[in-house]
C-alpha cells in the first residue's frame, strides 16, 4: 500500500516540542513497519506564518514570502527526519517529485516540504500522491475535517463526513480569495483539483493527536472527512 501523509505544521510543530515530533516519527515508523510505502509532506505552521508576516512588513513580495514559507516547511521536514530511524528514511529532503519518487522506489520513507511558490504543502501532498500513484492521501490538520464554513469562525459549521472531489473543489473555490503567502484553508484549490483529476482517495482529519493518523491508516478508524472520486 502506497500512502502519502500530509502533516500540517500546525499539528507537527504548533510550538517547538521535540516530544511531539517524536510521537509523529513513531507513527510514521509504525506505518512503515506495517508495510506502507510512505511519502510524508510537512507544512510550515505558525513558524512559517511568523516569518512571512515579518518579511511582509519589511516589504518582501509574495514570491519571496512563498520562498520563505518553503524554506520553513523544509526546516520542519528536517526536524521530523531527525526523529526518524536513519535506516528507514531517506536522509535528504527532496526538492521535487522525481527525487521523492526515486527514494520511494528504493523503499525509503520520504519526508519533504514545499516545492515551488504560489501553493501550499496541501498541493505538494496531492501532487506527490498523484506522481507516485499512491493508494491513499491523508491530511492531518488542525481541524477535524472539511466543514461547510470555517469551524474556527462559525460555531454552526457542520462537518462533511464524505464528499466527492468535485464537491471539494467547489467548496474551496467558493471560499478562496486570491491567495497570499501563509493563508489558511482546509485544503487549497490546487490540491483539491489534483485530487479530483487523479481520482485518489483522500481523508482529512484532526492530527492534533498523532495517533489518529495511525488509526486512520491502519484501521480505517477516524472521524473526519472522506473525499471520494467523482463518478463518470
Ligand atoms: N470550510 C473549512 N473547513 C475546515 N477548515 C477550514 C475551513 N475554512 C477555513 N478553514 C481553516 O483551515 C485551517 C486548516 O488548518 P491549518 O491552517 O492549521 O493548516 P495545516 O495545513 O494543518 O497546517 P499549516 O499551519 O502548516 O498550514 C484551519 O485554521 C481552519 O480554521
Ligand atoms: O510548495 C509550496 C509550499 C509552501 N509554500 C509557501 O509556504 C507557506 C507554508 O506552507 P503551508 O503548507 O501553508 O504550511 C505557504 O503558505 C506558502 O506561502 C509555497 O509557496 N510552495
Amino acid at each position: 500500500m502506497k500512502t502519502v501523509v500530509s502533516i500540517g505544521g500546525s499539528v507537527l510543530v504548533p510550538d517547538l516540542d521535540a516530544g511531539r515530533v517524536a510521537e509523529y516519527a513513531d507513527v510514521v515508523e509504525s506505518l512503515a513497519a506495517a508495510g506502507h510505502d510512505l511519502g510524508v509532506v510537512v507544512g510550515g505552521g505558525p513558524t512559517a506564518r511568523e516569518y512571512i508576516g515579518a518579511a511582509r512588513s519589511l516589504g518582501a513580495n509574495e514570491g519571496e514570502l512563498d520562498q520563505l514559507g518553503i524554506d520553513t516547511t523544509r526546516l520542519n521536514a528536517r526536524l521530523l527526519l531527525a526523529a526518524l530511524d536513519e535506516d528507514l528514511a531517506s536522509p535528504t529532503v527532496p526538492t521535487n517529485y522525481e527525487e521523492a519518487a526515486e527514494s520511494l522506489h528504493r523503499d525509503r520513507v520520504v519526508v519533504m516540504g514545499g516545492v515551488v511558490p504560489a501553493q501550499t504543502t496541501d498541493a505538494v501532498s496531492a501532487a506527490l500522491a498523484e506522481y507516485v500513484d499512491a493508494d491513499q492521501l491523508v491530511f492531518a490538520t488542525s481541524v477535524p475535517g472539511v466543514f461547510d464554513a470555517d469551524p474556527n469562525e462559525d460555531p454552526d459549521a457542520e462537518r462533511y463526513e464524505e464528499m466527492t472531489a468535485g464537491e471539494l473543489v467547489e467548496l474551496v473555490a467558493r471560499g478562496e480569495s486570491l491567495g497570499s503567502a501563509g493563508s489558511n484553508a482546509p485544503i487549497d484549490l490546487l490540491a483539491a483539483k489534483v485530487i479530483e483529476r487523479s481520482g485518489i482517495e483522500a481523508i482529512v482529519l484532526d492530527g492534533t493527536d498523532p495517533g489518529s493518523v495511525g488509526r486512520a491508516v491502519l484501521d480505517d478508524d477516524f472521524e473526519g472527512t472522506r473525499i471520494t472520486p467523482d463518478h463518470d
